[in-house]
């Protein structure tokens, strides 16, 4: 029995423990202080929504249609020419739109922020919310309930961007654009051409860190291609300024922020 819990284990990550109780407050806290023009949102029929998408199934087999109702009941809109993508960039891109308080991230809009940084799973025996471990995403679990919920949230929210969008980019990895990510196969591939006219990439690189890859590397040219192709247009630009200056705040004394200074 002992081998069977520890194999089992072994492939499974820890649960987020009370998800209810944070992704209550989560919402509320979203609705009632951050934005108080969605305060007529129900937190708790949101709640339940979300639980009900995963709880009594199998952890490894959780599907988009199991979110549709959550997606049904949750309608933000993000105003046009502020939505900021991301990929392998997650702290930079929620620190500038901390500061570029126009800029939505999909964290910044309801349904990411009640879910960032959560893991949570259900179980066929019951119906509770896992509280202990949930199995990681692996080739034998390709569908848990956390991963099908970012696919199905990034999607809606590339769906629903309109004007000019950006995505920002790590250029200190070897490929700043992959189309294995979020980014790359679901979030690019979602954008309306009828809505979105425009797609800006900034190919951010760790202060003092190395450069390998940039706007002129054959990833940028390959997402310019998969862009131009949906009748997209594309720029993008090395170090960005504005996010620079957010990277330069801990790097006050680095050569390349004193020349920002
Ligand atoms: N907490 C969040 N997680 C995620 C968001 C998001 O917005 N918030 N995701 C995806 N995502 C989960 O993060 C990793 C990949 O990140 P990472 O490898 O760093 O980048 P990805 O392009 O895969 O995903 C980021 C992209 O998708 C949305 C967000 O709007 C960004 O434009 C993977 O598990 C995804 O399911």
């Amino acid at each position: 029995i002992w081998v069977g819990v520890l194999t089992w284990r072994q492939s499974s990550m820890g649960a987020t423990d009370h998800v209810s109780a944070i992704v209550l407050g989560r919402c509320l806290t979203y609705t009632r202080n951050m934005h108080p023009e969605l305060r007529n949102q129900d937190c708790k029929k949101i709640l339940n929504t979300f639980t009900s998408a995963f709880v009594s199934k199998d952890p490894c087999n959780i599907t988009k249609e199991d979110y549709q109702p959550l997606i049904d009941l949750v309608t933000q809109t993000v105003p046009c020419n502020k939505t900021l993508f991301w990929s392998r960039s997650k702290e930079l891109a929620h620190q500038y739109s901390g500061i570029q308080k126009e800029m939505f991230t999909l964290e910044d809009t309801l349904l990411g922020y009640i879910a960032d940084n959560l893991v949570w799973c259900g179980d066929p025996r019951t119906s509770e919310v896992k509280e202990e471990f949930c199995p990681y995403r692996n080739e034998n679990c390709s569908s848990t309930a956390t991963s099908v919920f970012w696919t199905v949230v990034s999607q809606k929210f590339a769906e629903s961007a309109c004007g000019t969008v950006y995505v920002m980019l790590n250029g200190s990895r070897t490929t700043a654009f992959s189309k294995a990510s979020t980014f790359g196969s679901v979030e690019v591939f979602n954008l309306h051409p009828d809505r979105v006219h425009t797609l800006h990439a900034w190919v951010m690189h760790d202060i003092g860190g190395v450069e390998r890859d940039s706007c002129l590397g054959s990833s940028i040219k390959e997402l310019k291609s998969i862009v131009n192709q949906r009748n997209i247009s594309f720029f993008c630009q090395d170090d960005y300024r504005p996010a620079r200056f957010v990277q330069c705040v801990r790097h006050p004394e680095h050569p390349s922020c004193s020349v920002l200074m």
